[in-house]
Order: structure tokens, then sequence, then C-alpha cells
């Protein structure tokens, strides 16, 4: 059996990713912040798939942590076929001169950081085995920028270039790399960026269809099931209603 390493699995696309694997009989290794949210997920999928899971409570922007979390993970868990660097989060939706710079750290150090922490300790073993998929979740935030998301689309720019990145120092190892980039997916992803706000998250998503974490799994879960000989590049979608990061077609 196959085992996909999916942080952020508490919640939205993560859950959602580790609902589609479950699925397809892949060994779930699930990290977050809100552990008790993933033994619940942990539960319930291996009551309904009966695949082994194994849960982490990690801040992926505590590299300590990150560090010890791994040292003690049993040897069968690091034999990762499938990682998913998931984890992120916006928070706030100011212009640069008035940003919070609390926002901006925590945003730098789970997007940027937390991803590369985890790649770091998860690469060197599918070096070793020859063998192995990082799927980086980006967002149209990191093909272009938009009034106030100054912090985050430099994050996502940021995820796009190690992408790229990774892609060509993995080469020879047969390892694929790919980055899955949504627009506007109806999740938590709001209420964090609006600390709480859900009145102000739900109008976000007012008069349009958005994406739905699973629409978003779904296309992760076709790029991890290509043939050995084809790697996806590059996935983004959007609504069907959203024609850039901004530009929706909303109907009152
Ligand atoms: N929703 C959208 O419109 C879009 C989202 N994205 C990206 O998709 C990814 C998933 O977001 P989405 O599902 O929408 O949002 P959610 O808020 O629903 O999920 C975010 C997940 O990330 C985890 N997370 C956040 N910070 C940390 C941390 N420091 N350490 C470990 N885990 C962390 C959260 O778990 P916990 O709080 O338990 O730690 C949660 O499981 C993010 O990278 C986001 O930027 C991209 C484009 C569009
Ligand atoms: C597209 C995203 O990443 C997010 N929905 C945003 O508003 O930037």
């Amino acid at each position: 059996m196959k085992t996909v390493f999916i942080t952020g699995a508490s919640s939205g696309i993560g859950y959602a990713c580790a609902e589609i694997f479950a699925k397809q009989k892949f060994n779930l290794l699930l990290a977050s912040r809100r552990v008790d949210r993933l033994h619940d997920i942990a539960t319930g999928l291996q009551t309904e798939h009966g695949v082994q899971i194994h849960t982490i409570g990690l801040d992926v922007r505590d590299k300590t942590l990150v560090q010890k979390a791994w040292d003690e993970l049993p040897d069968m868990w690091k034999n990762i076929d499938v990682l998913i660097n998931n984890a992120g989060l916006s928070q706030g939706l100011e212009p640069i001169q008035e940003g919070n710079t609390d926002d901006w750290d925590r945003m730098i150090d789970t997007n940027v950081k937390g991803l590369l922490y985890i790649t770091r300790l998860v690469a060197p073993l599918m070096k070793q085995r020859k063998q192995g998929h990082i799927i980086n979740i980006g967002s149209i935030a990191g093909k272009e920028v938009y009034p106030n998301g100054n912090v985050y689309c430099a994050t996502k720019h940021a995820v796009d270039a190690l992408t790229k990145a990774m892609r060509i120092d993995l080469l020879p190892y047969n390892i694929k790399v790919t980055s899955v980039d949504p627009g506007a997916v109806e999740t938590e992803f709001s209420i964090v960026r609006f600390k709480g706000d859900s009145e102000k998250a739900k109008k976000v998503y007012e008069g349009f269809t958005p994406l739905t974490a699973e629409d978003v799994a779904e296309a992760i879960w076709f790029a991890a099931s290509r043939p050995a000989h084809v790697n996806v590049n590059d996935l983004l979608l959007m609504p069907t209603a959203q024609a850039s990061g901004t530009l929706f077609h909303k109907q009152s």
C-alpha cells in the first residue's frame, strides 16, 4: 500500500484529500495543529476505508518541532509516496502601508518556510528510494497579484518558484513535482483570513458558485494518479464564474 503525507489535513482541501486518498486505499499520514480534529478524521476514515492512519499534531512553522516529530515517526511512515504540501493560510487583506507585520510573519512562516521544512525532511528519502511525488498547493494568488493581497500573493509566488526549483533539483531522482493552484474555494480560508469574522467570510462566496474542497482534491488526485512517465507540472483551476484573482461574475 502507498502512503500519502498531507499537511493541513484538519480542514478544507487537506481533509478532502485525506478522504479521496483513503478511498483509493492509500495509508494516510496527517498533520496539522488541531490534533483533536485529526483524531476524529482518522477514526472516521479508518472505519470507512480500512486504511492505516497516523496523525501528527504539528505547527509547520516550528522547525525544531517539525524535526522532532519526524525523528519520532516510525520508519514505515517515512516511506512517503506522495507529499501534499497543503498547510497554509492568509491573514488580513490590507494595503501594504497598513499591513500587520505579525500577519506577514504568520503567512511567510507557514506558506513558505513550513513547506520548506517539511520538504527538506521528506525529499531525501524519496531521493534514496528513487520515487515520489511532491504536490504543492499554490494559488491563483501565485500567478497574479491583486489589491491588498500583497504578502499572501508573495508567499504563493514563492510556492510557484519553489515548485519549479524542486522539479529541477529532483529531476535526476525520478521524483515528480506538481503545483495545484486553485481560485476561490469555500473552506475555512476566508474565516481565517478575516480572523473569525464568518459574516465577512461568507460574503466572499455570495452570488457565484465557488469551488469546493472536493473539486480541488479531485484535481490533486488526477495529478497523483497519472502513469509513471507523466508529470502534471501545474494545474490551475477556478470556478466558472471567476476569470482572474479578483474578476467574478456575480448574480445579485
Ligand atoms: N480556499 C481558497 O480559496 C484557496 C486556498 N488555497 C490554499 O489551499 C491550502 C489549504 O487551504 P484551505 O483548505 O482553503 O483552508 P483551511 O483553512 O480550511 O485549511 C488550512 C489547513 O492548513 C492548516 N494549517 C494552517 N496553519 C498551519 C500550521 N502553522 N501548521 C500546520 N498546519 C497548519 C490548518 O490546520 P490547523 O489550523 O489545524 O493547523 C488547516 O488544516 C492553503 O495553502 C491555501 O493557501 C489556495 C487557493 C485558494
Ligand atoms: C485564490 C486564493 O488563494 C484565495 N481564494 C484568495 O482570495 O487569494
